[in-house]
Order: structure tokens, then sequence, then C-alpha cells
């Protein structure tokens, strides 16, 4: 595909992931006082016609730049956009390759006047409609539409069909499908209008009625394009996505109302997932987060493979804090920058090893040491006090852990999280620091007095019990709510936020199976404390371009990453890690293989030499790793049991009831094997952590 498909300028390769951004114009209402466009942003274009990138800055933050394939500005209007950018997509998609264009961007942005735009002013989405009924009458193919929305509970609505229950999304041989998502056949322009803008009409009305705020969702639009050839299954060549993506919306704005609040992470949460999506692809990663949001799920079939992506950032004329943020996020998926992350996360990957304990003070020292070269945004109390967790505790605490490899996988997220722009190193004195080679678009100039006392805003202390003593201590993390002062929160702080969100997730799957339930209360509490620094973190227009220490206090990232260490140093702490070289081939059937393979070795080696060939090192490790085996073959039973339950055995299951066992008996009607990892309970709306909830307690009702 890269070969034979090419940029706009058509003389280069394409790009799997191509990132633009669109300047939006004044509106007539702003305000005339609003700072205009060039005050707040610059394009910084190189200088010559064939360039391939451009950078953006915001503010006076001008060593800040975010790297983007190009950004059209105010008076570049959708039909440039439209042959620029997405005609040649759609002549792919007619040769059998699938595309996304993903409108992002902070509220009021212009995403939707860009995808959807209006009769007058057509978007991207009707503008491809014109070329794409042509071209199928001209190739003898034919189109269907169909128009979805993903709502601020993660559930997906068919907004052509409304009314009707949440679309079921699915994996049956290696195709996503969709349960409950109509196609309806459409042959000109004036045929899509009728439905896509009665469709839009009819969402918004619902959206409004009722609520005081308008809720915020997720809009995606799928052009099927079919061919007559009936040796093509379904007769499906490819499609075309459209997505406009519910407007970036800092969490704190709603801190007020709770409800809110939960809706907006739910939201920004399914975007984090979306831009970590695009940058896995972008860089070419073995694994692609797709389950992490309904939203990738149901475009992972558009995505995957040779599926290219269009990503349009939207920015707001007048300084909005949520733009740069967005503008970060979408960055991370342009090549350019990613060459720069990958050297950073060599050395972090090289010296991760190295942690054994973690020393405060020197990381404070560090990032004081640092804090001329990158921005505070939230400060961390400086009263932490971490100390070795029993191994034998969090050992206990793996054992029921997913039966995937999800221990390399929780390993990998978390590298995530220091994959950010400054570059983490732990030295052989344990104590962090960070090194000069941060990334250039994520550089800031720190000024010494312009930032607030950040360390009352914001204290997080986070403690783990120590040594061989019981398990029934501690772990706490307190938090305080952030005071109304300004405090800017930049992007890469955001950008830390989400990959930290996902390393936490990921690390409290790995980790928090621990009978007494204490690690689980220091993950679960990590996360409300990343939610409360979220929470706590506050714009300040005044102080955009100037993020700096008054007081010396840590930013916001160095805090991120402080926690992510402490999750690492935890989860490295393990003896499961220890051994991770021996048992990382473990998978379902680890344990057999493990174990000697004849009856003369059985017969004449002692118990010592049998924990020597099973590599573990101590009782305990032995007992563990055929815990894993035991959790392990408990698991495959259990899905044996999905995947062949009638209805009434299935109820019996903890969280199975009538309606999930409906949808279960409707999965196996539709793939004969639907549940082939845990992960796949999330198809019948059960999430990772319920999924846990369900498994430990089958295990407990063994033992009543
Ligand atoms: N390029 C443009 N030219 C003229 N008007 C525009 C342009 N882009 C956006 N607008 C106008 O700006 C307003 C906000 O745009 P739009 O609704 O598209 O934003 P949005 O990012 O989709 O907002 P939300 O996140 O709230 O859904 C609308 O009134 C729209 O008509």
């Amino acid at each position: 595909m890269a070969s034979t498909h090419h940029d706009n300028a058509g003389t280069t390769p394409a790009r799997k992931v191509r990132v633009v951004a669109k300047l939006r114009g004044i509106l007539r209402q702003e305000p005339d006082s609003e700072p205009k466009l060039n005050s707040w942003i610059s394009v910084n274009k190189p200088q010559g016609e064939n360039f391939e990138s451009v950078t953006l800055s915001f503010g006076e933050q001008s060593s800040s730049r975010y790297w983007m394939h190009y950004c059209y500005e105010e008076h570049e209007e959708n039909e440039l956009i439209y042959s620029r950018e997405v005609k040649p997509l759609v002549s792919a998609v007619f040769e059998g390759h699938n595309s996304t264009v993903i409108a992002c961007g902070a509220r009021g942005s212009g995403k939707t006047h860009l995808i959807q735009g209006s009769a007058e002013k057509p978007g991207l989405a009707m503008l491809a409609i014109a070329e794409f009924t042509s071209l199928a009458e001209k190739n003898g193919k034919s189109i269907s539409i169909s128009f979805y929305e993903v709502d601020h509970q993660d559930h997906a609505v068919d907004l052509l069909n409304p009314g009707h229950p949440p679309i079921l999304v699915y994996e049956d041989r290696g195709r996503i499908q969709f349960k409950g998502l109509s196609q309806i056949p459409v042959k000109s322009v004036a045929e899509f209008q009728n439905f896509y803008f009665a469709a839009c009409s009819a969402q918004k009305t619902i959206t409004r009625k009722g609520f005081e705020h308008a809720r915020r969702s997720h809009m995606g639009l799928i052009v099927n394009v079919f061919s007559q050839n009936a040796s093509v299954e379904n007769g499906l060549v490819s499609k075309m996505s459209f997505v406009d993506l519910a407007g970036y919306e800092d969490a704190r704005k709603k801190s007020s109302d709770t409800i809110c609040l939960a809706e907006t992470n739910k939201i920004n949460k399914s975007i984090y997932a979306l831009m970590n999506v695009s940058h896995a692809l972008s860089t070419n990663e073995s694994r692609v987060p797709y389950r992490e949001s309904k939203l990738t799920r149901m475009l992972q079939d558009s995505l995957r493979g040779t599926g290219r992506i269009l990503i349009v950032a939207c920015l707001n004329p007048s300084f909005c804090q949520d733009t740069i943020y967005m503008v970060s996020l979408a960055s991370r998926s342009c090549q350019s920058i990613q060459r720069t992350f990958l050297d950073s996360t060599k050395k972090i990957s090289s010296s991760a090893s190295q942690i054994k304990t973690y020393q405060k003070r020197q990381i404070t020292k560090s990032v004081l040491k640092s804090a001329k070269k990158i921005p505070a945004s939230v400060s961390c109390h400086s009263e932490k006090k971490v100390v070795a967790a029993p191994k034998s505790a969090i050992k206990a605490r793996k054992l029921f852990d997913e039966a995937s490899n999800s221990a390399a996988r929780a390993k990998k997220e978390i590298s995530m999280v220091q994959n950010s722009s400054e570059t983490l190193l732990v030295n052989q004195d344990n104590s962090l620091d960070i090194t000069e080679n941060h990334v250039e678009s994520n550089t800031r100039v720190v000024k010494d007095n312009s930032l607030p006392d950040a360390s009352k805003n914001v204290k997080g202390n986070l403690m783990v019990e120590n040594g061989d003593s019981s398990l029934n201590t501690s772990s706490e993390v307190e938090i305080y709510p952030i005071e109304e002062k300004g405090i800017s929160l930049n992007g890469e702080d955001h950008q830390d936020a989400s990959n930290f969100y996902e390393a936490v997730e990921l690390v409290h799957e790995d980790l928090n199976m621990n009978k007494e339930n204490n690690s689980l209360m220091i993950i679960e509490q990590g996360q409300q404390a990343l939610a409360m620094v979220q929470e706590g973190q506050n714009i300040n227009k005044e102080n955009n371009s100037s993020m700096a220490y008054e007081d010396g206090s840590t930013p916001i990232s160095s805090q991120l990453r402080d926690l992510s260490n402490r999750f690492k140093w935890l989860y490295s702490s393990t003896p499961w890690q220890i051994s991770e070289k021996e048992c990382i081939s473990l998978d379902s059937t680890s344990v057999d293989i493990m174990e000697p393979k004849t009856p003369v070795v059985e017969q004449t080696t002692s118990l010592n030499d049998r924990r020597d060939i099973m590599n573990p090192k101590s009782p305990w490790e032995t007992f563990s790793v055929h815990g894993s085996g035991m959790k392990n073959s408990l698991v495959e039973e259990y899905l044996r049991f999905l995947n062949s339950a009638n209805k009434e055995e299935l109820k019996k299951l903890k969280g199975i009831g009538e309606k999930r066992a409906t949808y279960i008996l409707e999965l196996r009607e539709e793939s004969p094997e639907p549940f082939k990892s845990l992960d796949d309970l999330r198809d019948i709306g059960l999430s990772a952590k319920q999924i846990k909830g369900i498994m430990k307690k089958e295990v407990g009702e063994l033992f009543n």
C-alpha cells in the first residue's frame, strides 16, 4: 500500500497516518477583543514549496512546537481540504483500501463544520459522497451508509434507526461486525443529504432535550462500497469512515458536577484511546490498543491493515488551552516526532532495570535541576513515602491476572508513560534524572516568576507497605483539590496524563488481584490521584505562554512520572517479574511445558533440582507458577463454558443475567466461539474491572 499511495503532493509514498491542522476563522459573534489568530497560533512553514511538515506554536511559547504534516489557514475552506486530502482516499477505497478521516479539537473548533458542513457549505463527508456516487456508477459498484453515535457512556447507537438498543460490536472471522447498525443504500448526493441531515438534526434534538448541558458524543459515518462481484465476501470492497469527535474539554471545567465530570472523563478517555491507536499505527507498534474504547473497536477494520488515516486537528482562533492539548495529542502521530520519542524510549528501557528504590528528594532535586528546561503545571506535594511491599503479597496479587501476557503489556504501557517529552533516566545511584534530550516540540521556556505556588494545589502521597510486615497496612493517596490559582496546563502534561491513565489501568489489571485488596486500593487510589490531578489542573489564560515555577515545585509531568515509576517499581519488585525471562514464554499451557518431561527425570530429581528445572527460586515462586497455571486453566474453562453452555447454565454465572445470556447466545449464532479471551467479555458490556470481579467471585465460590 505504501508504495502505491501517494500524498497530496503526489511525490512521496503515502503515510499510514497523516495529521493536518485547520485554523477556524473568527466568527462574527466573537468579540473583537479576543486575541486573534496570529497573536496566539503561529504556523511555522519551512522555506520552499515541497515541505513535508509544519510546526505550530501557541502564544509566547514559541519554543513549544507541535509537528503537523500541514496546516490549513482560516481562508482555506473545506473544498480545498477535500481535494488535497480526502479525494485521494476516496479513490483508494475503490481499490480496496479502507480510509478514516477524523476531526478532533476543542469544543467549537469547527469539527462539525469540517465533516458535516451545511447544505450551503458542504463538509468533507458530503463532498466525498459526490465522488463516491460518481465513482460507484462508473465502476459498477454500489454504496451504502451507516451513521452512528458513541455517547458519553461509551454506548454506540444507530442514528439512522434511532430508539433501538445499542449497537453490538464483535469480531467474527477476523472482521469487526455490528449488530443493530443499519446500512442504507445511497445513489445520489440528494439521497444522502436526506438521510444524513435528518439524522443529524434528530440527534441534536435528542441530545438537547431534557439536559441542561449539551451532552458530548462522537459521530461516525461509514460509507461502504460494494462490489457486484459475488466472489467477494458480502460484496464489500472497503469502506471509509468520517469521525466527528466530541470536542475535547478539560474535565475540571465541569468539576462542580460529578455526573458531568464522569461523562467528560469518559469522552476524553475515548479520545485518548483513538489518538493512542493512531500513534501505535503510525509507529508500527506490534500492539494496537483497539479494545480500549468502543469507538476504536468500531473503527478497527477501517484503521488496520492498509487502511489510511487522516487526522484533522481543528483549531480555535482565540485562546483555548484545550486546543493546545488536542494538537499535542494529534501531533504524536507525526513520524518526525515519533523518531525523537523512540530515541528517548531506548534510553528509558536501558535504564529501567536499574530501578530498585525511589528517593523522593533526589527526584525533586533532579526535577528542580530541570525546571529551567521544562514547564511546570501542577506540583506534587513533597511528602511521599514509598517503601517496599512484601514480595509474597505482590506475588499473590498476580495470581488471578488475565491469562494473556499482561505483564509484558503493562510493562510496555508503563514505558509509554515515560515516552514523553523529557527523557527520564534512572541513575546508578537510583535517583531519577531528566536528560536534556527532550523533544523540541515540547520544550518550554520557563520563566522564573510566572507560576503561582503550585505545591499548595495538589498533594500526592502514596504509601506502600514496607518489608515483611503484615498486609493490613497502608496504601494511601492524599490528594487536595487544586486552588483556583492559575496554573497552566500544557500539552505534554495532558499527554502524560493520557498515557499514564492507560498505564495505570493496565497496571491495575496486572497487579490488583491481592486477596487482602491492599494493592487494589493502591492502584485505585493512584487512579483517583490522577483523576484529581487532572481535575485539579487549572487553565490560566494570562499565564499560558510563560509557565514557570515560582517555588521550584514539581511539574505535573514529573508528578505523573513519579506515580508511574512507583507502579513500575511496585511491579518490578515482584518475584514473577524477577524471573520474567524464564517465565516470559508462559502461555496458557506454560506450566506443563516447564515441568520435567520424562519419568526418569521426575524420579531421579530431588525437590530442589525440580525447583531449578522449573526456574523459580523459592517454594513461593514454585507455588506462584502453579497458581498462574491454575488461573489460566480456570480462565480457559470459563471461556469454554461461555462458548458452549445453554442459557440457563449461563445465568448461573456471576454477572450474567437474562439479557447478557441472550446476547451471548446471539453472539454464538454469529460465530461459534466468540469468547477467545477474557477481553472478549467486553463485547457483552463488561468492563475490565467487572470481568476481574466476576472471576474473583467464581474462584471464591470454589472454596465455599
Ligand atoms: N471554517 C469555518 N467557517 C465559518 N464558520 C465556521 C467554520 N468552522 C466553524 N464555523 C462555525 O463555528 C461554530 C462552531 O463550529 P462547529 O460546530 O463545527 O464546532 P465543533 O468543533 O463541531 O463544536 P462541538 O465540539 O461543540 O461539537 C459554528 O457556528 C460553525 O458554523
